[in-house]
């Protein structure tokens, strides 16, 4: 089999709401930003990106797709994906460009895409391609009710509507002041009581002596972890960090390569593994991680970048991960939508990677 044609698409779905925004970031849309691989004998794989929907940066990550990463994929054999992702990540001329950012982004799309043709050739979801299902159930942890821009109360509201929607698990942003946060989430954990896992995210905002003081005012609160609680390359505050205080830290959604874990394994400045595929160089680049986190017996929480539609079938095939961030955002948009019954992600029964746009999002969220 060939690869015939390799097509960028970029989807704006709208956020749950008007806009929601976290300590770094105010977005209204979530950018799926994609290829579309089709084969000589008429099969279709989809991969994509997750991004801020802002449109001048998509249309550089589909430039990237269209005239760098498409020329070294036609006529090749889409099932080499091993393969095919060294020589798309190693290529001299983008390896010189990019070794992280946006040919990452696009080699992302591809790399996705090529697991979701190889599950559909083999009439299996990616999962069992993968090695079969390793765990009975994903259990599910709820952002969509934990935003900054969620005034006190409806935070409150949102939270215990979440725990009485099945959720066991929920987690809300940090990072706007170190007097408003702690009431926050004192006021959540008292709402939610002792059994649900309550996570907090910084997205990276604050210094090290902040997030020091913050831990030490919520080490009551039983934090699940503190995810992004520093600049997310600054491994050495993460190590200092994780030795000052209880809390356990979680980071990964902004790194590009297995390289960039390693520091933080090989310092023990980490204690979730949240590697996301549509950052990393897809499924590839991911499922390294986890074998690597699985070796320091560390637990993986894939961050949503794509809402979980992919990372549904990595928690239900690899031992290290261990739970699963809900974001309902752009789940509708896909022939089989990542579903949560009763705080437990469904075992994707569709062949393929859980990528396949519907007619109807094409139509509609397609810029
Ligand atoms: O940190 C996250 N999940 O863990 C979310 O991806 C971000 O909050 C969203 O992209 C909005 O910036
Ligand atoms: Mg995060």
């Amino acid at each position: 089999m060939k690869i015939n044609t390799v097509e960028p698409f970029i989807l704006h779905v709208p956020v749950t709401g008007s806009q929601i925004a976290d300590s770094t970031h105010t977005i209204s849309h979530w950018g799926v930003v994609g290829a579309r691989i089709a084969t000589e004998d008429g099969l279709e794989g989809f991969g994509f990106t997750g991004t801020h929907a802002f449109l001048a940066g998509d249309r550089l990550i589909t430039q990237c797709i269209s005239t760098c990463h498409a020329p070294l994929l036609i006529g090749e054999d889409p099932d080499d994906v091993q393969r095919l992702w060294l020589k798309l990540a190693r290529h001299p001329a983008l390896q010189w460009i990019g070794r992280a950012g946006i040919t990452t982004l696009s080699h992302a799309a591809i790399d996705v895409a090529l697991w979701d043709l190889k599950a559909k050739r083999a009439g299996v979801p990616l999962w069992k391609l993968l090695g079969g299902q390793v765990r009975e159930k994903v259990r599910a942890y709820n952002t969509d009710i934990g935003w900054l821009s969620i005034a006190d109360d409806k935070l409150v509201e949102g939270a215990r509507r979440a725990v009485d929607d099945g959720f066991t698990g929920i987690k809300i942003k940090v990072g706007s002041t170190v007097e408003r946060d702690p009431a926050r989430l004192a006021a959540v954990r008292r709402a939610i009581g002792p059994s649900v896992t309550l996570a907090i995210d910084g997205n990276g905002k604050w210094d090290l002596p902040t997030c020091l003081r913050f831990c030490h005012g919520a080490r009551d609160q039983d934090v699940y972890w503190f995810e992004e609680p520093l600049w997310y390359d600054d491994v050495k505050s993460h190590a200092e960090l994780a030795r000052a205080t209880s809390i356990p830290v979680a980071l990964g959604e902004q790194l590009y390569t297995q390289d960039a874990f390693a520091e933080f394994f090989h310092q023990r400045a980490i204690h979730w593994v949240q590697p996301d595929v549509t950052r990393m160089a897809g499924i590839t680049e991911v499922w390294r991680v986890c074998e690597t986190a699985n070796s320091y017996r560390l637990p993986v929480a894939p961050h949503a970048g794509d809402m979980s539609q992919v990372h549904v079938h990595l928690n239900y095939a690899h031992p290290a991960c261990a739970v699963l961030e809900y974001i309902p955002w752009i789940k509708d948009c896909f022939e089989e939508p990542a579903e949560v019954v009763d705080g437990v992600f469904r075992l994707p029964q569709q062949p393929g990677a859980g990528t396949t746009p519907t007619a109807r999002a094409w139509e509609r969220f397609r810029v």
